[in-house]
């Protein structure tokens, strides 16, 4: 089946007065595929929670079962980010992230129009499961592309740029669904509103992404930009074996066991607030269901600028420290958990600051240890990087948001679920310390 995938072959290299004009245009219309594609894939990542509240009432589904069925995604994304990412490596992104979101789209389709698909929580749990493989088809092929069409110091600006497209995506769950119910009055549209848009852009993203840019006749990025990382020779383009990737540039890389476990703890920040916000704001803070949903919008949405920010300064004030930005804005956030926690109900102003400036600052965070990652190992493996820190952060983080999260709540009350997440904060910042030695140099003195 992976032979499907296989990367393009390289070309014979155009003429010398076409190799600018061709680069420019293709890097735009690339750029673009990747971008709308990922916030495609996010169309289709949570949008199953927007169906739960129907599935309790009309169904008598409880948020356990739900909950239950609903960590399949995070297991099997984790897992998916990984395994495909070792694929992805050796793939042509050009197929490999359409098909993921068609794949995903399927299930979403099958969940809107087959009654059997939420019949049990078993039904319901493979489907979320296949659903979140397919959605770790997005995120490697798209680093495989920006690893291959922008050089070292070009990439903390357009990783940065590109890493919003998942905000963006996130955020227009909530508004697609609201014109889905507008539409069709029926909760459903949940699944196929958000899947039709997906196909859509599952075509768009194909019939603009490219693999390599020596297939389609340009040089390698690293040449066209005179910017080559150290110990670059024609190897870099030849495309590795599984088991090369695996061990050497993923099992024996210090720094990324470092910065995947970090990412653990970001994660279980990221997602701990998320997930338990509305039940948060709700039963402590007496918040309406409106102001949740609200408050849901400004984090995801506070994201955007807080990433961008945080990309800028990580190349410019920190000079290529990633580890060091990193600490920075994890000591940040903590402070922000801190006035979300103690702040007494009945200020919702200030829990909704405290809020968007979570969301504002964890997403640099997440943002930086792909970066980071995709960094770490030669092009040709930097899929697999990426995903492995992935791994650590679902399979640890998201599962512990969910499982851990609700467990030390129902024990120790809220005080324990945020004693649990200020101490992922500090933890995240004892991973990324000694990261703080390794340092990229900064993009413009490359
Ligand atoms: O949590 P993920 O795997 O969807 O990644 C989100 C951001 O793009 C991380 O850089």
């Amino acid at each position: 089946m992976f032979a499907f995938f296989r990367p393009a072959p390289h070309r014979e290299t155009l003429p010398d007065e076409q190799i600018d004009s061709t680069y420019r245009r293709l890097r735009w219309q690339i750029f673009a595929g990747i971008f709308i594609g990922y916030a495609g894939y996010y169309l289709l990542r949570k949008n199953f929670s927007l169906a739960m509240p129907f599935l309790i009432e009309e169904e008598g589904y409880t948020r356990g079962q739900l909950g239950l069925a609903m960590s399949a995604i995070a297991i099997s994304y984790g897992l998916s980010k990984f395994l495909m990412g070792l694929v992805s490596d050796r793939s042509n992104p050009r197929y490999f992230l359409p098909f993921g979101l068609l794949v995903s789209a399927g299930v979403m389709f099958v969940f809107g129009f087959a009654p059997w698909a939420t019949s049990s929580v078993t039904m319901m749990f493979i489907l979320l499961f296949i659903n979140g493989w397919a959605q770790g088809m997005g995120w490697p092929p798209s680093g495989r592309t920006m690893v291959h069409w922008w050089s070292q110091k070009e990439r903390g600006g357009v990783v940065s740029v590109w890493n919003v497209a998942h905000n963006v995506g996130g955020g227009l769950i909530g508004p697609l669904f609201l014109v889905g119910m507008g539409l069709f009055n029926d909760w459903h549209a949940a699944f196929y509103v958000p899947a039709a848009v997906a196909l859509l852009v599952a075509v768009f993203a194909f019939m603009t992404m490219r693999d390599t840019p020596q297939s389609v006749g340009l040089p390698p990025i690293e040449q066209y930009k005179n910017d080559y990382p150290e110990g670059y020779d024609a190897s870099h383009e030849k495309e590795f074996s599984t088991k090369e990737i695996f061990v050497k540039y993923i099992l024996r890389n210090k720094m990324l066991w470092l910065i995947a476990f970090a990412n653990v703890f970001v994660y279980l920040l990221r997602y701990g607030v998320l997930d338990w916000a509305p039940t948060y704001l709700k039963e402590v803070k007496h918040f309406t269901v409106d102001s949740t949903s609200w408050a849901y919008f400004f984090y995801e949405w506070a994201g955007i600028p807080g990433t961008l920010l945080c990309g800028w300064m990580s190349d410019k004030v920190f000079r290529g420290n990633r580890g060091l930005t990193g600490v920075v804005f994890m000591a940040l956030v903590t402070v922000a958990t801190v006035v979300y926690w103690l702040n007494p109900p009945g200020n919702p102003i200030v829990d909704m600051v405290a809020l968007f400036s979570i969301g504002f600052l964890i997403y640099g965070p997440v943002m930086l240890i792909g970066l980071h990652a995709l960094e770490l190992a030669p092009k040709k493996a930097a899929g697999t990087a990426a995903g492995f820190t992935g791994l650590f952060g679902y399979l640890g983080g998201s599962v512990a948001a969910s499982a851990a999260m609700g467990y030390t709540v129902d024990h120790f009350g809220w005080d324990g679920g945020f004693v649990l997440l200020i101490g992922a904060c500090l933890l995240a910042i004892a991973f990324l310390i000694p990261t703080l030695w390794h340092k990229q140099i900064p993009s413009e003195e490359r």
